[in-house]
């Protein structure tokens, strides 16, 4: 294919297929000769273990990429000089590298690890097809290579969240299905006769992916042997079919599937039950039934019929129920156990990463009522509500799965240091602060700057006066995200100590004796 591609990407993408499928060939051969020599060891927990370390370093290598492309691309906004005049470095192909790589490389991995993780433990079953679950973690390596050399060479099926053209889409839909099999099977063959709600979580994030993605990637290449396809559909209807997928990627990728990272983590690291197990099958029925309805809300004020905006609006807002039950369901499991927040470094981000989800799926309803998204729309509010979600729920909730699972999955007494989360929760929620709040002083300065009239019936403002006064806002998210790479980075220290097996030596952040007088010291002394 790449001797007969029509464009060079094309070219450069077939390349990187056949070097991975020679080292595909390599690495199977070498496997085949360790386990016919028997020098393989099998996993002392009887659970296959091996998919999911290399997921969690996965996570940790993707997590500082996306974060620090995030970081760049926050530069070029406020210093346009750093697109430095060439193609690969400009604003419009790093974005969707940035958006894939947090989304798609540091998000997916998380849920492929920690969904193979959950469902051996809660199935008490080994994974099912070894083989092909090391298939599904390397060919989902291989996509976001795909995807994010692509970006850079400026190939693009232009559907955000959905970047990448057919034949990478080919791929990525036998990785899914492999997946799919891998996650079934093992369901399949489980030995405990319930199926905890956190799998349920997991496999409609399975399925329904599957579905959004097969739907909206339908397209016509242009050749067999070039990059550039045409979509299935044309006009607002195009426009409804990306957004139905956009908007469930947030419900199903964002949110289902790291609902059930929240549903097993935060009991086991509470070491409480599930605060109501009615409420979670609820939750999961109400929240995947209203999200499929909600896209819409991405197309209020366009082309899109008045009454699809209306439907969408509506069902956004009965969103935030489900959106709340399961928040709440989350932090009440902490009841009886409130005192960790103060002494559980781990629990304290988990419990901001509820915050977070509770305060994003609040703003989100807010945002879909017509009048108000007619302030909001296209406007840096939107990029705020972003990553109030993606900053504060879906990377807390990660950092804190990866914290737990580091020590266990390569057999370590404990983490390298409890104090440096410590560091990390601190440096991430400033840097949050900073980019929400900066994004919502420069989304509605933006909005009402946008809609000014004079008396004269004219707009007051030209759009470049707009951009201009957004600079200092600019600035203070790029510092954001700086404190945000810190806090990851350290994460990622701390994981890469934790791995090597050490143990920093430090004061202990848990078992802290909890003195009771000392919090009532007037009861505690006699007066004099
Ligand atoms: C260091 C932290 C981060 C920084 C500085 C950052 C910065 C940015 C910037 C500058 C944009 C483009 C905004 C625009 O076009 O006006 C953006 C978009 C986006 N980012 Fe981030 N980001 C960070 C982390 C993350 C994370 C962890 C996630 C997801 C888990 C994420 C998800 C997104 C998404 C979905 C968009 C597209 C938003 C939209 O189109 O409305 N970002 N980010
Ligand atoms: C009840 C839950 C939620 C509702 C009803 C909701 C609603 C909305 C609305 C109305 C918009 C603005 C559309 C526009 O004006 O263009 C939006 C944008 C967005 N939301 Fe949410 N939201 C919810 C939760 C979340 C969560 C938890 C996340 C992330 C983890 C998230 C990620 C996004 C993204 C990435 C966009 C930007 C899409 C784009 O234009 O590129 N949302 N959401
Ligand atoms: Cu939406």
């Amino acid at each position: 294919a790449a001797t007969q591609a029509v464009d060079t990407p094309f070219a450069v993408h077939m390349i990187i297929f056949a070097v991975a499928a020679a080292l595909m060939v390599v690495a199977t051969l070498n496997r085949e000769h360790k386990l016919a020599v028997g020098s393989i060891s099998q996993d002392l927990t009887g659970y296959d273990d091996d998919v999911i370390r290399w997921g969690v370093i996965a996570t940790t290598f993707w997590g500082v990429v996306g974060l620090l492309a995030g970081l760049l691309i926050a530069s070029q906004l406020a210093f346009p000089l750093l697109n430095l005049d060439i193609e690969y470095t400009s604003f419009g192909r790093l974005r969707p590298l940035h958006t894939s790589a947090v989304i798609f490389a540091f998000g997916g991995n998380a849920l492929i690890a920690t969904s193979f993780y959950v469902v051996q433990r809660t199935c008490r079953a080994r994974l099912a097809f070894g083989g092909l679950a090391r298939f599904v973690f390397w060919g989902y390596q291989l996509f976001i290579v795909l995807a994010a050399t692509g970006y850079v060479m400026g190939v693009t099926a232009a559907r955000e969240y959905a970047e990448p053209e057919w034949h990478v889409d080919i791929w990525l839909t036998i990785v899914w299905v492999a997946y799919l099999a891998v996650f079934v099977g093992t369901l399949v063959k489980r030995r405990e006769p319930h199926i905890y709600v956190a799998n349920w979580f997991y496999l409609s994030f399975i399925i329904t992916v599957a579905m959004l993605h097969l739907v909206n990637n339908l397209a016509v290449p242009v050749s067999m042997f070039g990059s550039k396809s045409y979509s299935a559909f044309a006009g607002v209807q195009d426009a409804l079919t990306q957004w139905w997928y956009g908007h469930n990627a947030v419900g199903f990728f964002l949110t289902a599937g790291f609902l059930a990272m929240m549903y097993y983590f935060v009991p086991k690291q509470a070491e409480r039950p599930v605060y109501s197990y009615r409420l979670s099958i609820m939750h999961f029925w109400s929240l995947i039934f209203l999200y499929i309805w909600a896209g819409p809300h991405h197309l209020h004020y366009t082309a899109l019929p008045d009454w699809a905006g209306t439907l969408g609006m509506v069902f956004s807002i009965m969103l935030w129920m489900p959106s709340w039950g399961g928040m709440i369901n989350g932090l009440m499991t902490l009841n009886g156990a409130w005192d960790k927040i103060r002494t559980d470094p781990i629990i304290r981000m988990m419990v901001m990463a509820l915050a977070f989800y509770g305060m994003s799926t609040f703003e989100g309803p807010m945002m879909s009522i017509k009048s108000v998204n007619s302030l909001s729309h296209y406007t840096d509010w939107t990029i705020g509500h972003v990553h109030s979600g993606a900053l504060g729920w879906n990377g807390m909730i990660t950092f804190a799965c990866m914290y737990y699972l580091a020590p266990r999955l390569w057999n370590r007494e404990r983490l390298y240091s409890l104090r440096l989360i410590n560091w990390h929760f601190w440096l991430a929620t400033i840097g949050i602060v900073l980019y929400t709040a900066s994004m919502w002083v420069a989304g509605i300065t933006q909005g009402l700057m946008w809609r000014e009239y004079g008396a004269d019936g004219y707009l007051v403002n030209s759009f470049i006066e707009t951009v201009e006064a957004l600079h200092p806002m600019y600035l203070m998210r790029a510092t954001g995200g700086l404190f945000y790479l810190s806090g990851g980075l350290i994460f990622a220290f701390n994981i890469a100590m934790t791995i090597k097996g050490r143990i920093r030596i430090e004061k202990p952040m848990t078992e802290t004796p909890y003195d009771a007088a000392a919090d009532r010291p007037l009861l505690a002394q006699p007066a004099e």
